[in-house]
């Protein structure tokens, strides 16, 4: 229908990323005329690029009931956003914009467990093979990195023109243009450890170290380390890791010791890249396990329902490990885990210094996209199978 037209006619634009600097700049100029006209016509671009992809899932997970919930969500949500396309700029549209983002955003709340839904009830119906188990994990990255990007638009828009006052805070939107990382560390490190009290009733210390690359001399003012970020996404990151690593020290070495090792925190600033290394001695996990902590898949299990939530042992994995990575490459940063089974895990967040190389890492819709939902899975170009084959027999002549 006339919906189908306006996804075309919006998915052939890519979306255009921003990087820290613009969203720095823009909120600062703060022009609430500017970014309207921007925003009603990136927001369709960005969700009706994704939409387009939502068609590419592999069949299966495209018919289950709560893939088809979030495709109407998304729907609903673009034909709200296209009214905007040829209304008069003035005053009263530019409240109603705002009104229609705040519900756009509010209606897409769950989303992130809607589709985690959705993968439970493709797994509990049928066998997916490892094209499907591909296509997934392609997919989801693609879909919640698109949905982290909308919701920063979005966030930025509404609370720089949505009416609140700032205040006295220097906050630019959601981003903090002088971000204390240690401050959000130990917070996030202290919200994790009251959960970890609650279920294990103790917890790993915190021990912080932090290295200056930039000022060698120790004469330099600061040697505080200040980035430009979005601490809400640093926090996101940093919970999740500091309860997976208490976990692991608990699980480790039982709840009857009265001394479990400590967490220790590197913070770092190179000159390219922040690193904060999360070391535990929780006992690490098998080479063979660590990739399946980022898999969409592996990480869906029939979530414990909001009243037990607080009963599991700091709740499976879920998404959270995922979404973390996803959070820390929008704005080209990364997630690295390594693990050494049998004594303990590094996690390492890596961070881009300079704010002018912090842009938004954004999914495309084209024929490459469209492309990987309809390779199958190459065929083998390594052997490991042992026994039986020439090979073999030549050594055993030997
Ligand atoms: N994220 C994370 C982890 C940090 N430490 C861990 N130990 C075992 C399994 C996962 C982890």
């Amino acid at each position: 229908g006339n919906i189908g037209k306006m996804l075309d006619f919006y998915s052939q634009f890519n979306p255009s990323p921003l990087s820290i600097k613009q969203f720095i700049d823009f909120g600062l100029s703060a022009c609430e005329r500017k970014s309207f006209i921007f925003l009603r016509k990136e927001l369709p671009v960005r969700l009706a690029n994704i939409m387009k992809e939502i068609h590419l899932l592999p069949e299966n997970l495209l018919k289950m009931p709560s893939v088809g919930i979030v495709n109407n969500l998304y729907i609903t949500s673009f034909e709200e956003i296209i009214h905007f396309e040829k209304v008069d700029v003035n005053e009263t549209t530019l409240d109603k914009f705002c009104q229609a983002l705040i519900k756009i955003r509010n209606r897409h709340t769950d989303v992130v467990q809607t589709m985690a839904q959705g993968v439970l009830e493709l797994k509990e119906s049928h066998d997916v093979d490892i094209q499907t188990e591909n296509s997934i994990q392609y997919f989801l990255d693609r879909f919640f990195m698109s949905r982290i990007s909308i919701r920063m638009l979005i966030n930025q828009h509404t609370l720089l023109f949505g009416g609140q006052l700032n205040g006295h805070s220097r906050h630019v939107g959601c981003i903090d243009p002088s971000c204390d990382v240690i401050g959000v560390i130990k917070d996030a490190y202290e919200n994790a450890r009251f959960l970890c009290d609650q279920y294990y009733l103790a917890s790993p210390e915190l021990r912080v170290k932090q290295h200056n690359g930039k000022f060698e001399q120790k004469l330099e003012r600061s040697n505080e380390i200040r980035i430009i970020y979005v601490p809400s996404h640093l926090y996101h990151m940093l919970f999740e890791l500091f309860k997976n690593s208490m976990r692991a020290v608990m699980e480790h070495h039982g709840c009857d010791s009265d001394n479990y090792p400590p967490l220790e925190v590197l913070l770092v600033r190179g000159k390219e890249d922040i690193c904060v290394k999360i070391s535990d001695r929780g006992g690490g996990i098998p080479r063979s396990q660590t990739d399946h902590l980022f898999k969409y898949m592996y990480s869906t299990a029939p979530q414990p329902s909001k009243s037990d939530a607080h009963t599991v042992p700091l709740a499976g994995y879920g998404y959270g490990l995922p979404l973390s990575r996803l959070y820390a490459r929008y704005l080209h940063g990364d997630i690295v885990l390594l693990s050494c089974e049998g004594y303990g895990t590094d996690a390492i967040i890596y961070l881009k210094a300079l704010s002018t190389e912090a842009n938004e890492l954004l999914p495309i819709f084209n024929k490459t996209s469209s492309k990987f939902y309809r390779t199958p899975v190459p065929t083998a170009d390594w052997s490991s199978q042992c026994g039986g084959g020439m090979a073999t027999r030549q050594l055993s002549m030997s």
